[in-house]
């Protein structure tokens, strides 16, 4: 593909503007990270000011890492005008199964906005849990063996009606019809916090209603992992450490150019069509 129309150089035209309702430990991390990818985030979390936020917004990101009532209030109140508004909104559903609060938060916001363009961006245990309605996480982490993880990820999107990003040594995006798993990235973003609650950011982005590149939200969503791994991939090469690598993979999104991105698209991608 030419450079010229890859969206990932679309994105760093437009820098959309990804409203962020989000946890207390990663946010930093996904400020900088949107920002090195080519967006601009906004953190903005009141009950009493997220609606007009959203207004502003290109793409709305939920993530539930350190979910209280109140933030659930926030969460609900940003979703209902995103929904009104047309605004993709991206939930990462951190350790749903773990507690009610966040089961019950989780059914509510999906309630809240059936119909809409929705995404669920979550790890093997969390996207499990969607489908299966068994945890087997442990804590925030998303370790456990699922044989059949495709399988899971479609159940997840036909039952939830959302787009599903399962992220994962390979990462498997399905919208219950079309499928398409990525293998990239490196064994060291699993020792740095923040990378799955960033895999939401950057789909986030990659989804924002500004971008008019014609491609389906599945292989938009397909790019922003590839995106992320070929980063990591390339930040390990140079880091001593999971300290060193949290740096340079700041460094690899900006440097990251999007006709490299779309020829490692175009090499490695499968897309399988149910
Ligand atoms: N062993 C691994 N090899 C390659 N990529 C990985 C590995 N572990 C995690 N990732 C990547 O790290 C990101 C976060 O995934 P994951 O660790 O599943 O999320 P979480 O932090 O929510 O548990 C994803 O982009 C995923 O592809
Ligand atoms: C450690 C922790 N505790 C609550 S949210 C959070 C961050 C989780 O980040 P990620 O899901 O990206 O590993």
């Amino acid at each position: 593909m030419n450079q010229d129309n890859s969206v990932l150089d679309e994105i760093r035209t437009k820098k959309p503007l990804i409203h962020h309702i989000t946890n207390n430990v990663t946010m930093m991390l996904l400020a900088n990270g949107v920002l090195a990818a080519g967006g601009s985030p906004m953190m903005v979390h009141a009950e009493e000011e997220v609606a007009e936020a959203v207004a502003a917004a290109q793409s709305l990101v939920i993530n539930i890492g350190t979910l209280t009532p109140s933030a659930a209030r926030s969460m609900t109140e940003a979703l209902m005008l995103a929904v009104q508004k047309g605004v993709p909104i991206v939930i990462d559903p951190v350790a749903v199964g773990m507690t009610k609060l966040r089961q019950n938060t989780l059914n509510d916001l999906l309630s809240a906005s059936e119909g809409a363009m929705r995404t669920l961006c979550g790890n093997a245990a969390e996207i499990h849990f969607l489908a299966e309605k068994e945890w087997k996480g442990r804590g925030v982490d998303g370790e456990m063996n699922v044989r059949h993880l495709t399988n899971v990820a479609e159940k997840a999107a036909q039952q939830t009606g959302c787009l599903i990003v399962m992220t994962g040594v390979k990462d498997i995006i399905s919208n219950g019809k079309k499928t398409i798993i990525i293998k990239s990235g490196h064994e060291l973003m699993a020792k740095m916090t923040g990378t799955g609650c960033f895999a939401s950011s950057l789909t986030a982005l990659f989804l924002a209603n500004s971008l008019t590149a014609k491609l389906c939200p599945v292989q938009k969503a397909a790019r922003a992992m590839l995106m992320l791994g070929m980063c990591a991939e390339k930040a390990a090469q140079t880091s001593e450490g999971s300290g060193t690598f949290a740096v340079r993979l700041l460094d690899e999104l900006c440097l990251l150019n999007g006709n490299d991105l779309e020829k490692r698209y175009d090499e490695c991608v499968m897309e399988r069509v149910i």
